[in-house]
């Protein structure tokens, strides 16, 4: 390679391209406000998986969805949510093609600070409510990403794109706020730079075309590819996800593919756009475990030769064993716990993650499979208190009057973190209470 400028070493290989901050999701329906995903935050960073963990309505899918902008109505994602695409190719292409939804940023920082923002009549939002300790650790970005920008008159509705620094008129740093993206950045983020595959392949797949128009179909849109190239590229790519006798296969449809094989189908054309981001909702759940086995060594595979940074969601903690770096395990819309693949697994802290690990065939002792017994409630008021603990084999009396944090556990790494009141472990219960307490952020605004 060559000589790097330094407006390319500005950001590290190892820099998280996607930064999910405080997310919550709520659905406004008749009945109630269900919180689907409620001030969830993680990073995804290229090269590595994230798996995301938890029985059926821990708000999983809300998650991938929200960062697909797939969030329909009723639902909404709440102000004081972030997610920010940082990859800085992508930042610099959005900021050339969309330079009307463009903030500099820095621009507005010599203009205005965060505390004095903060303090206007009308803005009604603390630090801690956006997940922050302090004015002091919050940037003007930060208040913009979380979607204050508007109300302070700093930002128009459909400003997306965020300049954070600039050298010599190059963009350094910044990012894509993608809870607010819509109408062509939208389109250009979803599928363009983040793509998706979901548990049916069908869902991705319209039966009534070939399997290769519909891949050439997404070269088209976002590689400008058409002709008897993109028919070369379909043919590659479905090479390329192992699909035998390809040239052949292009011209079938999807019913003549077996659900491996559709699968890998769907996977061929997530890929055609070249995307940064690849996230699995379940894309394995339907198949046995033989394909599924093959499935998840190809994702892997195409991880490694594209640097893909991947979301995998599943119920199946034998599934995260296999593909996860790591792991962020949620329950009623929360993370409550999260740490190293081999670190969670060696050395789960929070209650459910024990139960849930102790629901995997052979690993139990004795020879009896538990299950953690009831459901997973629905999150439809504001937590001030542990949803987990009607079903926690350790709950206290405090679990129900206070909401529990995420704060670092010892487990000998760092990054491992446990949403529950046991915890920091090597402080008094009264200190540990008084912890959680403290650092509880109230509830977001419609
Ligand atoms: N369109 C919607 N309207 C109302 N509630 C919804 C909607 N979509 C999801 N929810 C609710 O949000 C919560 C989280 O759902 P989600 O689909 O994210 O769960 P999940 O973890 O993906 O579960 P599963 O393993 O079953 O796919 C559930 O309580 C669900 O009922
Ligand atoms: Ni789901």
């Amino acid at each position: 390679m060559s000589m790097e400028s330094p407006a390319q070493t500005a950001r590290a290989d190892t820099d998280p391209i996607v930064e999910v901050r405080n997310l919550q999701t709520a659905f406004y329906t008749d009945k109630e406000v269900i919180r689907a995903v409620d001030g969830v935050s993680f990073d995804l960073t290229p090269g590595e998986t994230v798996g995301i963990v938890g029985e059926s309505g821990s708000g999983k899918s809300v998650t991938a969805r929200s960062m697909m902008g797939l969030v329909d109505n009723p639902g909404v994602i709440l102000a004081g949510s972030s997610i920010r695409f940082t990859h800085l190719e992508t930042v610099r292409e959005f900021a050339t093609k969309f330079s009307r939804r463009t903030v500099d940023v820095e621009e507005l920082e010599a203009e205005h600070d965060v505390r004095s923002l903060l303090e206007r009549p009308g803005i009604d939002v603390t630090p801690a409510q956006l997940g922050y300790d302090s004015v002091e650790s919050m940037t003007i970005a930060d208040l913009l990403a979380a979607g204050y920008g508007d109300q302070l008159g700093l930002t128009d509705g459909d400003d997306c794109v965020f300049i954070t620094e600039q050298s010599s008129g190059e963009v350094v740093d910044g990012f894509i706020e993608i809870t607010r993206l819509e109408g062509k950045p939208q389109r250009a983020m979803r599928g363009g730079k983040i793509a998706m595959v979901f548990q049916d392949p069908l869902t991705s797949l319209n039966p009534v075309y070939t399997v290769g128009n519909q891949i050439k179909e997404a070269l088209r849109l976002h590689q400008d590819l058409s002709g008897r190239a993109a028919t070369k590229e379909a043919i590659s790519l479905l090479e390329a996800v192992g699909i035998p006798d390809s040239r052949r296969r292009v011209a079938e449809y999807p019913h003549q593919f077996s659900g491996g094989m559709r699968q890998r189908a769907v996977i061929a054309m997530a890929l055609a756009c070249d995307p940064e981001v690849l996230i699995c909702d379940e894309p394995t759940t339907a198949l046995d475990v033989t394909i599924q086995a093959q499935i998840l060594e190809l994702l892997e595979e195409l991880q490694e030769k594209r640097d893909l940074a991947i979301m995998f969601i599943t119920h199946d903690m034998g599934v995260i064993a296999e593909v996860a770096d790591r792991v962020n395990v949620m329950y009623a819309g929360e993370t409550v716990e999260t740490a190293d693949v081999h670190t969670l697994f060696a050395n789960p802290k929070h209650p459910y993650t024990e139960g849930l690990l102790q629901s995997i065939p052979g690993r139990q002792e004795g020879d009896r499979l538990q299950t953690i017994e009831g459901n997973v409630p629905t999150p439809n008021e504001p937590p001030t208190f542990c949803r987990f603990a009607p079903r926690c084999p350790k709950a206290f009396e405090s679990c129900d009057s206070v909401h529990p944090v995420s704060v670092p556990v010892e487990s000998g790494v760092d990054d491992h973190t446990a949403a529950c009141l046991l915890y920091p472990e090597d402080v008094s219960e009264i200190d540990r209470i008084e912890r959680h307490s403290e650092t509880q952020s109230t509830e977001g605004e419609h």
